[in-house]
C-alpha cells in the first residue's frame, strides 16, 4: 500500500511527474521526473529561471493541468486520473488561489467576491463562514470597503481581497502565482506579510511561484527548478542568498 501524504505531513505531492507539450520535433519537456511534496503549515516558494517549469508544476499540483507521466495527490487523494468535473469540485472545496492579476469578478463587490467560492460550491455561506469572512475582512484591513467593486480599489487592496477569498474557505493549500508581481515593493511586502501571517497564525499551507528573491525570502522553504527538474530544496534564505543561487541557475541554463 502507498504511504499516505498525511503521514508525511504533506498537503500536495507529485511522484515521478513529467509533463510534455507537443509532439515529435515540437515536443517540449516542461517537467522532467519530479518527485516533491508541499509541507503542511509551511510557506513554500518555487523559484527558477523563466521556462524552468514553475507554473506548470503549480498547475499540475492544483489540478489545473494534467500529468503526462507520474502521479499527483492532493492530501491523501490521488487526483492523477480525475476528470474535469471532479477536479473543479476538488479545487473549489480544497484549494485557494491567489494570482498576479487578482482575478476578482469585476461586477461583484468585495463581499460578493468573498462569498463567491461558497456559492459556486453550492453550499451557501453559513453563520460560521460569515463570522470567518468578517474576521478576515477586519484582519486584512478591508472594513469599510465591502461594498466597493474591484475597480474602486487599489492593486494592494484587490490582492488583499483575493487573499481573503482564498482563506475564507479554509482550503487545504493555497497556490499563489506571482502574488506580488503587479504591486509596488511596499505593497508587495504587505501582501507577503499577510500570507506569512496565514501560515504562522492559522497554520495555512502555501505554495508560491515567484521570480522575486525578496518575495521568496518570506518562505520557510525554497524549491529551485531548472530545466524541469528540482535542483535545490532549501530552508529560509536571505534575498541576497536567493539572488546568487538564481544567478548560478541562470548561468547553467544559458
Ligand atoms: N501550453 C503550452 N504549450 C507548449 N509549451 C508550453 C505550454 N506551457 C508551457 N510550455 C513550455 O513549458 C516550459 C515550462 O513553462 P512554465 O510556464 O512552466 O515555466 P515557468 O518557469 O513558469 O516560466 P516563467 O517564469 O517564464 O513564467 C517552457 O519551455 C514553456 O515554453
Amino acid at each position: 500500500m502507498d504511504i499516505q501524504s498525511s503521514d508525511m505531513g504533506l498537503v500536495a505531492r507529485v511522484a515521478n511527474l513529467s509533463k510534455h507539450y507537443g509532439r515529435g520535433d515540437h515536443r517540449v519537456t516542461a517537467l522532467d521526473d519530479i518527485s516533491i511534496g508541499i509541507r503542511r503549515g509551511q510557506f513554500t516558494a518555487i523559484m527558477g529561471p523563466s521556462g524552468s517549469g514553475k507554473s506548470t508544476l503549480m498547475h499540475v499540483m492544483a489540478g489545473l493541468d494534467t500529468a503526462t507521466e507520474g502521479r499527483v495527490w492532493l492530501g491523501d487523494d490521488e487526483i492523477t486520473h480525475l476528470g474535469d468535473a471532479e477536479l473543479t469540485r476538488l479545487r473549489r472545496r480544497r484549494i485557494g488561489f491567489v494570482f498576479q492579476s487578482f482575478n476578482l469578478v469585476p461586477t461583484l463587490d468585495v463581499m460578493g467576491n468573498l462569498r463567491l467560492p461558497f456559492e459556486l460550491d453550492g453550499r451557501g455561506v453559513s453563520a460560521v463562514d460569515r463570522e470567518r469572512i468578517g474576521a478576515l475582512v477586519h484582519a486584512l484591513g478591508l472594513s469599510g470597503r465591502t461594498s466597493h467593486r474591484p475597480h474602486e480599489l487599489s492593486g494592494g487592496q484587490q490582492q488583499r481581497v483575493a487573499i481573503a477569498r482564498a482563506l475564507a474557505t479554509q482550503p487545504d493549500v493555497i497556490f499563489a502565482d506571482e502574488p506580488t508581481g503587479a504591486l509596488d515593493s511596499r505593497t508587495g511586502r504587505e501582501v507577503l506579510g499577510l500570507l506569512r501571517a496565514a501560515v504562522v497564525q492559522q497554520g495555512q499551507s502555501i505554495a508560491m511561484v515567484t521570480h522575486d528573491p525578496v518575495a521568496a525570502s518570506h518562505a520557510d522553504r525554497i524549491l529551485f527548478l531548472a530545466d524541469g527538474r528540482i535542483v535545490a530544496d532549501r530552508g529560509p534564505m536571505t534575498p541576497e542568498q536567493i539572488s546568487s543561487a538564481m544567478l548560478g541557475l541562470e548561468a547553467v541554463a544559458v
